[in-house]
């Protein structure tokens, strides 16, 4: 088995609570409260910076130069074309100002910096995929349970469910594979513990949210 489908099965209990946030669920059916969508944007905003950051350190490290322009793309993905969809929700939502970075985005958005900084680049890889994995799948549950036509997040919904983002996840999945078949078992638990980290960090992102989490 792959080391992508391995750690997928072992992460399927934080997948299912993520599943079952009241977050997500309000999310799919457009009751989630505006200023808990509010608060989520301005933070991702933040992350999204710190997480274009990862992936630009990522680039930067990684050994194959085709990895490198496949992540400087991604790069450019979080920040750029991110930025725009979060932008559009600031008009939309008048959200002028997204103060400063709060507990969960914090915590997350400097794990990922050390690690692409820090840990080996396998590591560093594993700990970023998450982040495109956990966000399709969450993008593909919400599409096939949308229950309401005028939904308010349907821009949020459509980018994540799409198939353009489904082609990115599949890149990062198989670049994942490709390392990790180079590395001894021992590293291959280490990049297993960094894939579930994140996806805890992903789950408390959108607990932190839903809570209104502050300092
Ligand atoms: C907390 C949090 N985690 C993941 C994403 C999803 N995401 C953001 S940028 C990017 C890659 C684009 O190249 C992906 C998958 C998010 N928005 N917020």
């Amino acid at each position: 088995m792959n080391w992508s489908t391995n750690v997928w099965k072992q992460i399927q209990p934080i997948y299912n609570r993520i599943l079952n946030m009241p977050f997500i669920a309000e999310l799919t059916d457009g009751t989630l409260p505006k200023e808990k969508f509010k608060f989520y944007m301005a933070q991702d905003s933040h992350y999204l910076e710190h997480f274009g950051r990862s992936l630009s350190l990522i680039a930067s490290r990684i050994e194959n130069i085709n990895d490198t322009l496949t992540f400087i793309r991604f790069a450019e993905g979080a920040i750029v074309v991110e930025n725009a969809l979060h932008e559009s929700y600031f008009k939309d939502f008048n959200l002028t100002d997204k103060g400063s970075m709060q507990p969960s985005c914090h915590h997350y958005a400097h794990t990922l910096k050390s690690t692409a900084t820090l840990a080996n680049i396998e590591v560093a890889v594993a700990a970023v995929l998450p982040c495109f994995w956990i966000y399709r799948e969450v993008g593909h549950y919400i599409t096939t349970n949308l229950k309401s036509v005028n939904n308010p997040y349907q821009k949020w919904i459509d980018t994540y469910g799409g198939e353009e983002f489904n082609t990115l996840v599949e890149q990062a999945i198989k670049i994942t594979d490709r390392l990790a078949l180079n590395c001894t078992k021992a590293q291959q638990n280490l990049m297993t513990d960094a894939f579930i980290t994140s996806s805890h960090l992903e789950y408390q992102f959108w607990d932190g949210a839903y809570n209104l989490r502050t300092w």
